[in-house]
């Protein structure tokens, strides 16, 4: 479905991703950790658009790489930003309609709108609220239906654990794990390496913005980088 090909990102004299190569199929879940600097949101914004890159990203077989962060969105690509970046004197109904600003197909659009509030129905008793006035995991929820808005066939999701707490996590999870088993793509940045395994067929460990560990959950098993992660386990 995705597939990076010797991507790399630069910051002026900062080499922030080397080389990338990274394939991920329809309805997998790629986690990549690693520690902080590592090249992990640059990788996603590389994807996205936002970031520029060089080198070959391809999905479904269709070379994006030079494409605008809008034709990415047409595509198929969302994200879900890291600080969850919703719009915070909007409501939830003004972001969910933003996420599907690019889309044409009004009845698709309602469609899918009751769907994430059904999915989300924390966001339904919220429709009208400002999103500013959203608890911290409502929020993420938000910016994870806003991005589905837009029909993704990929999801890059940047940290969504940050800041919650551990029940709220696990909700969080829960609903990825079940978009995924939709058939969705996602490619997720996540600190929160045993959540990431929970849904993960592929963990990469990027380190200066290289791959320095690449395997199944259970190939991790046992491993000095579960220990770096998981604390030993
Ligand atoms: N806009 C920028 N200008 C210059 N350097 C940048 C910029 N964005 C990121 N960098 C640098 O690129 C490297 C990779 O950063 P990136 O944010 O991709 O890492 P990360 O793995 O996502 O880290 P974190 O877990 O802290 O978010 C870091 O050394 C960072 O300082």
């Amino acid at each position: 479905m995705l597939h990076l090909d010797k991507v790399s990102v630069r910051y002026g004299p900062v080499r922030a991703v080397l080389d990338l190569e990274l394939a991920v199929g329809q309805g997998e879940l790629i986690a990549l950790l690693g520690p902080n600097g590592a090249g992990k949101s640059s990788t996603i914004g590389a994807i996205n658009g936002l970031v520029p890159a060089t080198g070959t990203i391809t999905l479904g077989g269709e070379d994006i790489s030079r494409l605008s962060v809008e034709e990415r969105i047409a595509r198929g690509i969302a994200v879900a930003p890291e600080g969850r970046r919703i719009f915070v004197n909007l409501t939830v109904a003004e972001n969910l309609r933003l996420g599907a600003a690019l889309r044409r197909d009004k009845a698709g659009v309602r469609a899918d709108t009751e769907r994430y509030l059904t999915l989300f129905p924390v966001l339904a008793e919220r429709i009208g609220q400002p999103a500013g006035t959203l608890s911290g995991g409502e929020q993420q929820m938000l910016a994870i239906a806003r991005a589905m808005m837009s029909r993704p066939r990929v999801l890059l999701l940047d940290e969504p654990s940050l800041g919650l707490a551990p029940l709220i996590v696990t909700r969080i999870f829960d609903l990825i794990g079940q978009l995924k088993s939709e058939g969705l793509t996602v490619i997720l940045v996540e600190q929160n390496a045993a959540q990431a395994m929970r849904f993960a067929d592929q963990v990469c460990v990027l380190a200066s913005g290289r791959i320095s560990y690449r395997g199944t959950p259970r190939d991790l098993a046992g491993t000095d980088v579960m220990k770096l992660y998981l604390g030993g386990a």
